[in-house]
């Protein structure tokens, strides 16, 4: 059998990328896992999008936060059963798994699979994200999630993922996956 086919076929089939991002990060750093791992990849949208401006979007977040509000997504992942490992990224909002992750996460039902997260985020960290992410997955097998600085919205910095910035993460994604031990 021809190798190249054999590990094409693999890579793909049960791979699903959910993603969500508002200045690009996070998408830039999903599609280099795509780049790697392929499968699909999906942006989170939601059925009422986000406010444009930064401190809307913060005040709104920190409400949705305070009262447990899930905001419905627009985006439906057609027969989720069929993939067996689930990359889920986002950045960190108000030191949290982003509201439209936390719908995702409580929509679908990934127990039995393998869930992997990666985030982006102003330089504070993923704050409580990851451990909600284990929260909301009790069945799934939750691997070492990756995590680098993005954007600084609130100082108007937005896009970083380029130039020397792009080069470092694109070396630390696939270093992260081939830790993981999931890419065959
Ligand atoms: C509503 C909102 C809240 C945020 N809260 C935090 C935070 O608590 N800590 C942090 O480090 N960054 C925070 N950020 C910055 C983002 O995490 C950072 O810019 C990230 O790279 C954005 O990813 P994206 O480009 O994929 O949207 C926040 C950004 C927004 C829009």
């Amino acid at each position: 059998k021809d190798n190249k086919s054999v590990n094409e076929a693999n890579k793909s089939d049960d791979v699903l990328i959910v993603y969500l991002s508002r200045t690009n990060n996070t998408q830039a750093v999903a599609k280099m896992i795509y780049e790697e791992v392929g499968g699909e990849i999906v942006e989170l949208e939601l059925k009422t999008p986000y406010p444009e401006d930064y401190d809307e979007i913060v005040a709104q977040v920190d409400q949705e936060n305070e009262t447990g509000y899930l905001p419905p997504l627009k985006t439906e992942i057609e027969n989720i059963q069929r993939y067996d490992i689930i990359f889920i990224g986002f950045p960190t909002w108000d030191m949290q798994l982003p509201p439209p992750m936390k719908s995702f996460l409580t929509k679908y039902d990934l127990s039995g699979k393998t869930v992997i997260p990666f985030n982006t985020n102003a330089g504070y960290g993923v704050g409580s994200s990851f451990n909600t992410v284990k929260e909301l997955c009790p069945e799934s097998t939750i691997l070492e999630g990756y995590s680098t600085k993005g954007g600084v919205e609130r100082d108007g910095i937005y896009f970083v993922m380029e130039g020397e910035k792009r080069k470092e993460v694109k070396g630390e994604v696939k270093d992260w996956l081939e830790s993981l031990q999931i890419m065959k």
